[in-house]
């Protein structure tokens, strides 16, 4: 119990509807308690008559019809409790899920891009849903059994003890035992169920990659290989399923047996007692058919619930390692920091953490507030490097990167990233509104800053030109469009933040080079007073920067601006004719 500490503050949260909700669940079992001991009463009713020790017809019909209405009464205040107890605490431990998938959520927000790198998806998903419903039914529903029980055996013990110590004790042994069993069962079944998750989420994401790829699987002919693919999975989580049933099919037969071996014991040795006289009524032994069979539920829970809250505790224990990480960029400065914009890295060099590949070796460059720079170089040369760098997305490991003459790492992180607009390569757009996927770079921008940011990016006529314009809903991933639009669409969320430092990774590639020429002119505009990185392949992105560095296995090969790079011989200059001559 100790991982599921962490709850507590939950429950303290929801106190006043916690305890409401025990004490309804409380008295919904003391009206359910009623019908035995009105069943005990009529039949004593009936007994007495036969005895002759009533005669007067009229009297037993009256009484029988007083009980008759009592345990009806007593079944729909018992059920109205009922109701009302699956309204508070379900309710209480929804509320709890909720807040406790914010709180991983949150977190996950929190942490810094190495945390994802190391994480599989899958895991991160599962801590969120599965691992959080874990705990959900814990706070809900092995709560509501766990008091459901003890109100319940606490105040039909007491009752049976009264009138039948003896009887009381023989009827009570098979339910330990069940209660036992049900422990064994549940914790199997968990076991099993555990697997068929896995199998299942095996499935989903063969699945989910084969739709994503669904173009190269046809286009490559493989849709046979991958029909066999699945139904070999599928065939796998058919058997896993069936292992599971195996199991869950041995509960109610075992639970069936338990009450009717407890009957027996009660008719028996009731039975036994009443002609030896130490039974005093037949009543006794019908109300304690109907104890057994209204105690052997809950007590067959208490099994479930310690294996409820087994897991629970497991699954709390995977969220807690999540929650108590600490961001690999942590803010330094919690004041705000005024962004200017110059940026200068100093011998800079960087190792990725996870898969110790040199990016960068001792780059060293400076570029003045407004000044534009490009980025030219091999692919896997750590031109995407630097721009993570300058969003302190990782931290140096050697050199300094200062943004207007001060250490990255002393600004704050928020004001650094606010005042930041990054274009990645790969133009990522949300299954949202084209609206919404530009206006995710200025949440309060008005319809005509996101029309001239879509204008800037060239790529306002080609949301004219669907149905429903910039209501266009992308589809997952945005796969309703090209690649150039989604670059295009990329390129107006950063530039409506009018940000000071502008960031384009090699976002041109998508587009001819006539487009890119119209977007270059709108950004040089745009950008007037703005630092500005443009990542490229290609020179027509390049050439019209205040300054070009080439890059080559982590180091700057060559600096300058165009004209000083086509006068040396160099990686530049080669390129420049190679592209010059595809161009022609
Ligand atoms: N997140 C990462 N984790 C580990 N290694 C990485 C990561 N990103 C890049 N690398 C490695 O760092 C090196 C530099 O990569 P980077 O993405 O900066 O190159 P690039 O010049 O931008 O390439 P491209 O032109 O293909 O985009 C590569 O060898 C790459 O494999």
């Amino acid at each position: 119990m100790k991982e599921l500490k962490h709850v507590n503050k939950y429950f303290y949260k929801y106190r006043y509807k916690l305890l409401a909700g025990i004490l309804i669940t409380i008295v919904a079992r003391i009206f359910l308690l009623f019908t035995p001991e009105l069943v005990g009463n009529s039949v004593d009713v009936i007994d007495n008559y036969r005895k002759g020790i009533t005669t007067d017809i009229d009297v037993v019909k009256s009484e029988l019809l007083v009980n008759i209405l009592y345990i009806v009464g007593a079944a729909i205040i018992g059920g109205i409790f009922t109701f009302l107890m699956r309204q508070t605490i379900i309710y209480v431990s929804r509320e709890i899920e909720y807040d406790l998938k914010n709180e991983v959520y949150q977190q996950y927000q929190r942490l810094s891009l190495d945390f994802y790198k190391s994480n599989r998806t899958g895991d991160l998903m599962s801590r969120i849903s599965e691992d959080v419903g874990k705990v959900r039914e814990y706070a809900g529903p092995a709560l509501m059994y766990s008091i459901n029980t003890a109100t319940l055996f606490i105040i039909a013990l007491i009752l049976m003890f009264r009138s039948a110590p003896e009887l009381t004790l023989y009827t009570i042994i098979p339910l330990p035992i069940l209660s036992y069993f049900i422990y064994i069962l549940s914790k199997k079944i968990h076991k099993r169920s555990t697997i068929v998750q896995q199998w299942l989420s095996k499935l989903s994401t063969f699945s989910q990659e084969t739709f994503s790829g669904i173009s190269v699987i046809k286009s490559y002919g493989l849709e046979g290989s991958t029909n066999a693919d699945f139904d070999k999975l599928s065939a796998e989580s058919r058997q896993k399923n069936i292992d599971l049933v195996k199991i869950q099919a041995l509960f109610f037969p075992l639970m069936i047996f338990l009450i009717g071996l407890s009957n027996i014991i009660v008719i028996y040795i009731g039975g036994k007692q009443y002609i030896d006289g130490e039974i005093e009524s037949l009543g006794v032994i019908a109300k304690f058919i109907i104890y057994v069979n209204l105690l052997t539920w809950p007590v067959a829970t208490v099994g479930w619930v310690t294996s409820v809250v087994q897991q629970a505790e497991a699954s709390q224990k995977r969220i807690n390692e999540f929650l108590k990480q600490e961001p690999s960029i942590k803010n330094n400065n919690p004041e705000p920091s005024n962004i200017e914009g110059h940026i200068a890295f100093n011998k800079v060099s960087f190792t990725y953490p996870d898969t110790n590949i040199q990016a960068l070796n001792n780059v060293s460059f400076e570029l003045n507030k407004g000044e534009t720079m490009a980025i030219i170089g091999k692919t896997g040369s750590g031109k995407s490097t630097i721009l993570d760098l300058i969003g302190r997305l990782y931290d140096v490991q050697s050199g300094e990167i200062t943004i207007d003459g001060t250490p990255i790492e002393n600004l704050n992180l928020t004001s650094l990233r606010n005042n930041m607009g990054y274009v990645p390569q790969d133009a990522f757009l949300f299954s949202d509104s084209i609206r919404n996927n530009i206006m995710f770079g200025k949440e309060n921008a008005t319809e005509e800053e996101v029309i001239n940011a879509a204008k800037n990016a060239d790529v306002h006529k080609n949301i004219k030109g669907f149905v429903k314009g910039y209501d266009t809903v992308l589809g997952e991933r945005g796969i309703t469009l090209s690649g150039g639009q989604k670059q295009r669409i990329s390129i107006a969320r950063a530039i409506i933040k009018a940000p000071q430092i502008l960031l384009f990774d090699d976002c041109l590639s998508a587009v001819d080079t006539e487009t890119e020429e119209k977007i270059l002119n709108n950004l040089k505009r745009i950008t007037q007073g703005k630092t500005t990185i443009i990542v490229s392949h290609r020179i027509s992105s390049a050439k019209g920067a205040d300054k070009i560095i080439v890059l080559d296995d982590g180091q700057i090969l060559q600096s300058g601006s165009h004209d000083t790079l086509i006068g040396v011989e160099g990686y530049y200059k080669e390129l420049y004719i190679k592209q010059l001559t595809e161009n022609n």
